[in-house]
């Protein structure tokens, strides 16, 4: 007896994804829910994502990257203007681009500005996501998909899907995989097994940090805070069962007055940041860590071009 297979199931696919969207529609969220841990931070604040993660979905039929994109939004300072070139850029290069549109709120000026810039980009395939489907009853979620299907049709965007998706409660993300895949080039992977992302450790500690930095800070700092990593280095000395990374890193804010904010009455605030970053820098890492933490003024630093190069924008 022979057993005959059907040859597309044999074929291998690899591409990139990048998923667009105004400020909080749930992108990190949903990379992170489709890649199965944390790579890229979330957090209630709009516009925390300043640096491009990628994801990394392995399969047997197809290696899936995610690239994580900041919003695309009325720049006002020259950190607004280079983030947006970065998200231009990024949707010219992937295979496929996925709009994410949140289904609890209305669609606005936010998310056509987006879609009409997405229109003009005519070759790669995209698919619109509707996201935070848990927020929702179906009828409200039959109306976005509606005007979801609307607004591509309006603007001359043809979907190559439209989805319904909730990251949070994990529902539809696998399916969401199952669509995104086809619309990749054939090809072997990119990237080794294993790897969830190539974004190098020291950034992606980074963000651990200054998430937990403008985590409580709601009002008072809201894109004040960058986060570099001086270095990280295993302590010497330490028996080979017990090893310890020190990590010593720098919070930049922007002025003096920001300074008691961020440290807060006798330390307790940065004290409070670095055990909250440290949990999750060790989960991350998988070794105990040692965190030395350090604000600095970096005067105006959106606003300085000299100053954004070194803090790695
Ligand atoms: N209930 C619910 N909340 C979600 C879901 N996905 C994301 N959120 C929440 O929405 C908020 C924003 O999510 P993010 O993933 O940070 O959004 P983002 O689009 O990456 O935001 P930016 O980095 O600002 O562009 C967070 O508080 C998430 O917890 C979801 O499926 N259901």
């Amino acid at each position: 007896m022979s057993v005959r297979t059907d040859s597309s199931s044999t074929t291998h696919r690899a591409g990139f994804a990048c998923f667009v969207g105004r400020p909080n529609a749930g992108k990190s969220t949903l990379t992170n829910a489709l890649v199965g841990t944390k790579v890229a931070i979330t957090s209630t604040r709009p516009q925390t994502t300043r640096h491009t993660v990628r994801g990394i979905v392995h399969r047997p039929d197809a290696q899936l990257v995610l690239v994580d994109t900041p919003g695309l939004h009325k720049p006002r300072t020259l950190l607004g203007e280079r983030l947006n070139d970065i998200v231009r850029a990024t949707w010219a290069e992937v295979d496929v681009i996925g709009f994410c549109l949140p289904a609890d709120q209305k669609l606005g000026p936010g998310d056509r500005f987006i879609a009409k810039e997405l229109a003009g980009i005519k070759k790669t395939p995209k698919v619109a996501i509707v996201t935070k489907t848990d927020l929702v009853d179906p009828e409200q979620l039959a109306s976005q998909l509606i005007a979801v299907d609307q607004l591509g049709k309006e603007l001359g965007i043809e979907w190559s899907e439209i989805v319904p998706v909730s990251a949070v409660g994990d529902n539809q993300v696998a399916l969401l995989a199952d669509l995104l895949v086809p619309l990749l080039p054939e090809g072997p992977a990119l990237y080794p097994e294993g790897d969830l992302t190539d974004e190098p450790e020291q950034v992606m500690v980074a963000e651990l940090i200054r998430e937990a930095a403008l985590e409580g800070v709601r009002d008072e700092l809201p894109h004040s805070i960058a986060v570099v990593v001086e270095e990280m280095l295993p302590r010497e000395g330490r028996p080979e069962n017990k090893p310890l990374l020190d990590v010593h890193a720098t919070v930049y804010i922007e002025r003096p007055s920001q300074k008691g904010i961020i440290i807060g009455p006798k330390g307790a605030r940065l004290k409070d940041v670095g055990t909250k970053s440290r949990r999750h820098i060790e989960a991350l890492l998988g070794t105990p860590v040692f965190l030395d933490l350090h604000v600095k003024v970096a005067k105006d630093w959106q606003r300085d071009p000299k100053q954004l190069r070194k803090l790695g924008f």
